[in-house]
């Protein structure tokens, strides 16, 4: 393709050299540069891509996009400038890639907690109504039964669109899609078309990246206000900033609730270790999923269907059999019965919302004894330090006994962090807190502090198969390690 064809909604402030250039691909990473590249220098929170133009120009690369153009040039190389080389960036790819979400319904997911949920239950439910389908998630990338690794909830704009145009090969008709508050920042959703967007709620988290709260809320509402008319813009009314979300959108706007009037209702009957009962739109289904919190799931994944024209009676027959995605709620059952819950929870709500969900779940055995809570959890590294605090104090309330330990520390002191945690500890629970920084060893000591009938929370790193220590990625997977616990028990 010519450099000129790739333009499309792009002002350009200067340019140099030829624009009939042709561009086999795009980076935005000088080292993957090479003969028929178009370098795309965005700047970083690390660092500028400006700096590696030279490198990129040495290595072969045909045409440079950029923000400021180098002092000096290559004949050779094609120079085109733009005000902000990230945002050009998503349209040049849809561009480049022939616009593949134009040619399928792509429907995005926002939220602080339950975009996987939601976008997995998604993906699950098209699939079991006859569809090809595909799916970009934190856990991983699919197109129908292909697994593709994930590095990021939501990828750059490069890799999105060339994994839209497998997808399209691959004759899918609907994608579903995580969008996280870094993507709409970074502008890696740019220049995608949707046919649909979902908002699930917004609590705290990434405030080490966005400042400040009103920021991420910002963040968030930005995806809807790229949403074109012809999509529906879908809401959870429930959460205080859900209408918020919609305040400037194009997109019809659409709700749902488990407490008022919304375009789909929802009613908890009934909440247990094997499902949810629930009353959508006066029918009365049972679901596999737990907790609250996933009744806004499911309630959200029915609605989004419904508006994509299925049958509402076939949605709910078949949503009622999808099991929840690995990580989520994943129960690990012992021989003497304890139970082991292993959960991605890693922001205070979904911590809170978890623990609720167990502390509302557990009766008193034949022995009268209320089976006890026991949670092992620990916060990321390089991540919002302020949610640490809050965690720790979340997981004291609401559990009988807690062990703070590792989660990623990534390049992070591991006991600074866990430090930071403990300081959130109040001093009635002090007594019930203790810190084992190794995970495996917390995990361990959490079962064999267990009885019968009580229940080990692992949380935080959910679906993960590795530890991030220091860049450095080990095996370490919470279900295996707390299956291999009981054993040895
Ligand atoms: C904080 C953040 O979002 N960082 C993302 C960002 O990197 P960055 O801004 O730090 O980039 P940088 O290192 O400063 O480099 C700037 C530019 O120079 C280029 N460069 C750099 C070095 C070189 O030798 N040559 C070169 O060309 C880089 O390719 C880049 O284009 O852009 C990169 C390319 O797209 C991303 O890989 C990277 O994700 C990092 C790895 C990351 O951990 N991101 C997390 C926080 C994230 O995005 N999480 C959200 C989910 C959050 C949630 O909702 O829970 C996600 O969507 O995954
Ligand atoms: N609707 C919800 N409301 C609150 N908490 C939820 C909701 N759905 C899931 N959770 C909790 O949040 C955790 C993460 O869920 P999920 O992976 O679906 O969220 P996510 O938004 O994709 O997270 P990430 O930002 O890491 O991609 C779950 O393990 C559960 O504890
Ligand atoms: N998408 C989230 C995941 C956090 C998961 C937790 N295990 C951690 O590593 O902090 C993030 O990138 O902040
Ligand atoms: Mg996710």
């Amino acid at each position: 393709m010519q450099l000129k064809d790739l333009f499309y909604k792009i002002p350009l402030l200067a340019t140099s050299g030829s624009m009939n250039t042709d561009i086999t691909n795009l980076t935005m990473d000088s080292r993957k540069a090479g003969p028929g590249s178009l370098f795309i220098a965005v700047r970083g929170t690390v660092t500028d891509g400006h700096s590696y133009i030279e490198t990129a120009v040495k290595q072969g690369a045909a045409a440079v996009l950029c923000e400021e153009l180098p002092t000096s040039t290559v004949d050779s190389v094609a120079y085109v400038q733009v005000q902000n080389s990230a945002r050009a960036m998503g349209f040049l790819a849809a561009a480049f890639y022939q616009q593949p979400s134009h040619k399928l319904k792509l429907i995005g997911v926002t939220g602080t907690n339950g975009k996987t949920s939601v976008a997995t239950l998604l993906f699950r439910l098209f699939r079991a109504l006859g569809y090809r389908c595909g799916l970009l998630s934190t856990v991983q990338n699919q197109i129908d039964d292909q697994v593709i690794a994930a590095t990021h909830t939501t990828p750059d704009a490069i890799t999105t669109n060339q994994l839209l145009t497998q997808m399209l090969d691959h004759g899918c008709t609907h994608v579903f899609m995580e969008v996280s508050s870094h993507a709409v920042v970074q502008e890696r959703v740019t220049g995608l078309i949707f046919a649909g967007g979902i908002f699930t709620n917004i609590t705290h988290d990434h405030l080490d990246f966005h400042g400040t709260f009103d920021n991420y809320i910002r963040a968030k509402k930005g995806f809807f206000d790229q949403l074109p008319a012809s999509a529906f813009a879908l809401t959870n009314v429930d959460d205080k900033r859900g209408l918020v979300m919609l305040q400037n959108t194009a997109a019809r706007k659409e709700t749902y609730s488990l407490l008022t009037l919304a375009t789909f209702k929802g009613k908890i009957i009934a909440d247990s270790l094997f499902g949810l009962n629930m009353l959508v739109d006066n029918q009365e289904v049972w679901f596999k999923l737990i907790g609250r919190f996933n009744g806004y799931n499911l309630l959200s994944v029915y609605g989004a269907a419904v508006l994509l024209g299925e049958d509402p009676a076939e949605v709910l027959t078949l949503l009622s059999g999808i099991k929840p995605p690995p990580g989520r709620f994943e129960q690990v059952v012992s021989a003497t019965n304890i139970v082991g819950i292993v959960d991605y929870a890693h922001t205070p709500d979904a911590l809170q919302n978890v623990l609720e969900t167990i502390n509302g779940l557990r009766h008193t055995d034949e022995q009268d004894r209320m089976p006890r809570i026991i949670t092992v959890v620990g916060c990321g590294g390089n991540r919002d330090a302020t949610k640490r605090p809050i965690m720790a104090d979340i997981a004291c309330r609401f559990s009988d006994r807690v062990i703070l330990t590792s989660d990623n520390p990534r390049f992070e002191d591991p006991m600074a962090i866990l430090e930071q945690m403990q300081a959130g500890v109040s001093p009635v629970d002090v007594k019930k807190a203790q810190v084992i920084q190794d995970r495996r060893d917390a995990i361990r000591q959490a079962v064999a502090m267990a009885e019968p009938n009580d229940i080990i929370l692992v949380a935080g790193k959910g679906h993960e198969t590795y530890q991030d220590v220091q860049g450095v990625k080990s095996d370490f997977d919470d279900r295996a390690v707390l299956r291999d616990a009981f054993l040895e028990r």
